[in-house]
């Protein structure tokens, strides 16, 4: 369990933020340097080596490890949900949750074979949180607590942390994380989720637009309250609790990277210990990611969230791990003197 955040209230969330630490320069430095001995043309490895210095920077090791890898999916119900905005009915959530549990999820199985020991948080599921369309979705008491728990579930120790969700009806509070924060016109935003037919699309795109419009100003710590869910706000506090300890976070899709959208308005910098696994196929996900500055590692169509597509992206990191830690220098193969 990590240190609890210093957040009393959703007001200190922004100096947090800004204080937060910094890669450590010389290990990137180190691990890049190592990188560019290795037997193989300068820069062969693409955008796989350049994950290496990444993960050398925010691990603080010249040597990059990926030996203890934990993945954490947050839970969470949504009062928008009343707005008729999802595919499937709310009790959907606590049966992913008990599947998850039982081990019969997709993210079982990719976290098996990825190496990453599965941590499942569900929030409150028997009390959503209020409807985002209609008021506040979170008081500030209830936002701060969800941060915590999210900062409480994360593994100090860890090597990295794959981060995932699951909570129907998130894909609308996503989006309107989204267009709260970034602007421009709600279908831009407003995607299928789990498979949202024409009139679904509808009730959600004006749900976004009312939200946008009742709490049009708000962005950070105010808009995670006003938007919500637990899940979104326990998402931000793993990825703050992990920063501190020094454990780089593997984002997922469109509803993981959204709600990371907070911390960004707090800090552009604070999403800095954080790679995109995968480009989601949730049309929303590729403006997200070009407004974060980010590049996903892997782009295979997947739109399930869970977790699903970062820990599909933790093989691609052992491979640069693995490549880094085992190749032989160009000096021993040429035989230098
Ligand atoms: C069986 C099932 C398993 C899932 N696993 C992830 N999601 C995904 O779908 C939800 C978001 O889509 P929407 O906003 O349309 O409800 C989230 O729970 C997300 O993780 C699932 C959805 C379903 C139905
Ligand atoms: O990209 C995602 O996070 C996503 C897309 C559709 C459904 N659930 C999650």
């Amino acid at each position: 369990m990590t240190d609890p955040l210093p957040v009393a209230t959703l007001a200190d969330l922004g100096p947090l933020v800004h204080a937060l630490p910094g890669p450590d320069a010389a290990a990137a430095a180190a691990a890049r340097a190592r990188l560019g001995d290795l037997a193989m043309p300068p820069g062969a490895l693409g955008r796989l080596g350049e994950t290496v210095p990444f993960l050398a920077g925010w691990q603080g090791r010249e040597a990059p490890r990926l030996a203890r890898v934990q993945a954490l999916v947050f839970a969470g119900n949504h009062g928008v949900c009343a707005q008729g905005v999802a595919a499937f009915p709310q009790e959907i959530t606590a049966a992913m949750v008990a599947t998850f549990e039982a081990g019969g999820a997709a993210i079982n199985q990719l976290c098996r074979e990825a190496g990453a020991a599965l941590d499942v948080v569900a929030l409150d599921l028997d009390r959503p949180t209020a409807d985002f369309t209609a008021g506040d979705a979170m008081t500030e008491a209830e936002a701060l607590e969800a941060l915590a728990r999210g900062a409480a579930a994360v593994d100090p120790e860890a090597d990295a942390l794959v981060l995932g969700e699951m909570g129907i009806g998130n894909s609308t509070t996503a989006a309107a994380l989204a267009a709260l924060h970034l602007g421009g016109a709600v279908e831009d935003w407003v995607g299928p989720g789990a498979g949202a037919d024409d009139a679904v699309m509808a009730r959600k795109r004006a749900a976004v637009a009312a939200g946008v419009h009742r709490h049009a100003g708000r962005t950070g710590a105010a808009a995670l309250a006003a938007i919500g869910g637990r899940e979104q706000a326990a998402l931000c506090g793993a990825a703050l609790a992990a920063r501190r300890a020094g454990v780089p976070v593997v984002l997922d899709g469109f509803i993981c990277t959204a709600a990371m959208l907070p911390l960004h308005a707090e800090d552009p910098r604070a999403l800095d210990h954080c790679l995109v696994g995968h480009a989601s196929a949730e049309p929303g996900h590729a403006p997200l990611v070009a407004a974060l500055g980010k590049t996903p590692l892997l782009d295979l169509g997947m739109r399930l969230g869970e977790g699903t597509g970062a820990a599909l992206a933790l093989s691609v990191l052992r491979g640069a791990v693995a490549c880094h830690a085992g190749m032989a220098t160009l000096a021993e193969v040429v035989g230098a003197p």
